[in-house]
């Protein structure tokens, strides 16, 4: 998954998080015919991982976040998450992703956190609440560790989409400035134009 990712055209995971995941199937497909590929369904969602279950024949494989246990990976995984995504550095995950082969995304946020969880066996690391430091905090982050790829997340607009990468973003994780109200009853037509606006910015 972490080669894969790192070859999408458009370099977004779209996040899922709404009361039920009831939309999450229509949602993806609009965002994964725009091009953003990689979406993330998030385990504080209601029904996240029967609508994953929905999703199993999808072209791109999806992954799950706001996974913070061992018990939380499995059930993600037997669901059919193809990757999963942390908001902490949580070891049981991490080494639960290592034991059942599937790329874990660590949340973190200083530069203690982000290299625990690399030595740890992350895939990549989500700097989370990326906005919390903005694209000068990312940039900071990448001097010294330059070889950890970074994905910032948590208020990444997409005024401030095109900053992150240029200060050395491997992807980036977008979920409320690009979902809006879509998983809530919203208008798919006005997510197909951001999703489509997001790939063209970032191309
Ligand atoms: O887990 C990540 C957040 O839910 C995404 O934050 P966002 O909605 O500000 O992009």
């Amino acid at each position: 998954m972490a080669d894969n990712l790192l070859e999408l055209d458009t370099p977004v995971i779209a996040i899922l998080r709404a009361p039920t995941a009831a939309r999450f199937a229509e949602v993806t497909a609009v965002l994964q015919e725009s091009g953003i590929t990689a979406v993330e369904f998030t385990l504080t969602s209601e029904g996240a991982l029967d609508a994953l279950r929905d999703c199993a024949d999808f072209a791109y494989p999806i992954g799950v976040g706001t996974v913070r246990t061992a018990e939380d990976a499995n059930r993600a995984v037997d669901a059919g998450a193809a990757y999963l995504i942390t908001p902490v550095v949580s070891d049981e995950v991490i080494h639960e992703g290592y034991r059942l082969s599937i790329p874990v995304i660590s949340g973190a946020f200083t530069p203690t956190e982000i290299h625990r969880a690399w030595v740890a066996g992350s895939t990549m690391i989500k700097v989370f609440p990326a906005s919390l430091g903005g694209p000068d905090y990312l940039r900071a982050l990448r001097a010294p560790l330059p070889d950890i790829p970074l994905v910032p997340t948590g208020g990444v607009t997409h005024d401030a989409a095109k900053a992150y990468l240029d200060a050395g973003a491997t992807a980036l994780g977008i979920g409320s400035p690009l979902i809006g109200d879509a998983c809530t009853g919203g208008d798919l037509n006005a997510l197909r134009d951001r999703a489509l606006a997001l790939r063209e910015e970032l191309k």
